[in-house]
């Protein structure tokens, strides 16, 4: 696993066979201004365009430090290998986002290889002042071709079209698939509302499921940018939008208030296993029964 402290954004996680599980773009620049194109970065205190922020906030432009005393957990694992990373105010970000606050992640490598990304934000205004944020594990999985990836677990939920104006729709009852016979433009962005908290993600040609797990995040959202999308990206590769798919546990609908001293907790897991492990005949009930 590999973290960069820019943008406290996990960048390589692999299975016990070296394969890398997240994608990076082969274009992704690593320092400032911009993200890291790939991997997961950490979308606060704003979620997309809707805000006065940059899209999807500042946290994953800035530099993180590790946490050298971090609140205990109610609940500690020694087993397990971790690190805390932490994020607060300054003075320049409280002139964009004028509020004082604690961002503490807690990057963990199960015993299983499972990555887990826990978020505690406290509000530390000192002058009374409750504050409002969106959210997102911006997570950008690798998969063999896109063309062969279907998503179970989002099936007849209702959705927030970025692609059209945020616009609200009801997902079919079929798993989500990525192939356009009409058009070959299929820039999927999409933002599902009050999903289960486990959602599957299959790989049929490489016979890998990544199942997510989340907590704290109601939302999730599927981004693919498609090629034309791809091609006006400066750090993403004209082809490479066929290796990635973006699953997002994310707050994004109803934004999370905070009162002074109080914190939230968002905490997302995703595991990789190999299909037939889990699901059998890929039936989309077993995967996403499957512990
Ligand atoms: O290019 P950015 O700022 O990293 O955003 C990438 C994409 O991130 C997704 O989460 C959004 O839903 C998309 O609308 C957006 O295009």
């Amino acid at each position: 696993m590999h973290v960069y402290l820019y943008g406290g954004q996990v960048t390589s996680w692999k299975n016990e066979y070296g394969e890398e599980l997240l994608f990076v773009s082969s274009k992704a620049v690593f320092k400032p201004p911009k993200a890291i194109r790939g991997g997961i970065p950490i979308c606060f205190p704003q979620f997309g365009s809707q805000g006065s922020l940059e899209q999807h906030g500042f946290a994953r432009n800035r530099l993180w430090s590790v946490d050298p005393d971090p609140p205990p957990f109610a609940v500690n694992n020694p087993n397990k290998a971790f690190v805390d990373l932490i994020l607060k105010h300054s003075e320049e970000d409280m002139k964009i986002w004028p509020h004082r606050y604690e961002f503490r992640l807690r990057i963990t490598l199960g015993p299983g290889g499972d990555l887990m990304l826990t978020s505690r934000i406290r509000n530390t205004n000192t002058d009374g002042k409750s504050f409002a944020f969106t959210f997102a594990y911006h997570t950008y999985l690798a998969v063999s071709d896109i063309s062969e990836v279907r998503v179970e677990g989002l099936e007849t939920l209702d959705y927030l079209d970025n692609m059209k104006d945020k616009e609200r729709f009801t997902e079919q009852g079929d798993a989500i698939t990525f192939e356009s016979e009409v058009s070959d433009c299929f820039n999927v962005d999409k933002v599902y509302l009050s999903t289960p908290t486990k959602i599957a993600i299959l790989d049929h040609e490489r016979k890998r499921t990544f199942v997510l797990r989340k907590d704290g995040l109601p939302d999730a959202v599927v981004w693919n940018p498609w090629d034309k999308k791809a091609k006006a990206m400066p750090d993403f590769g004209d082809d490479e939008y066929k290796h990635m798919l973006c699953v997002e546990a994310a707050c994004v609908e109803k934004p999370i208030i905070l009162k002074p001293g109080e914190e939230w907790r968002g905490r997302q897991e995703i595991s990789a296993v190999p299909s037939s492990y889990c699901s059998g005949q890929l039936d989309p009930q077993k995967v996403l029964n499957c512990d």
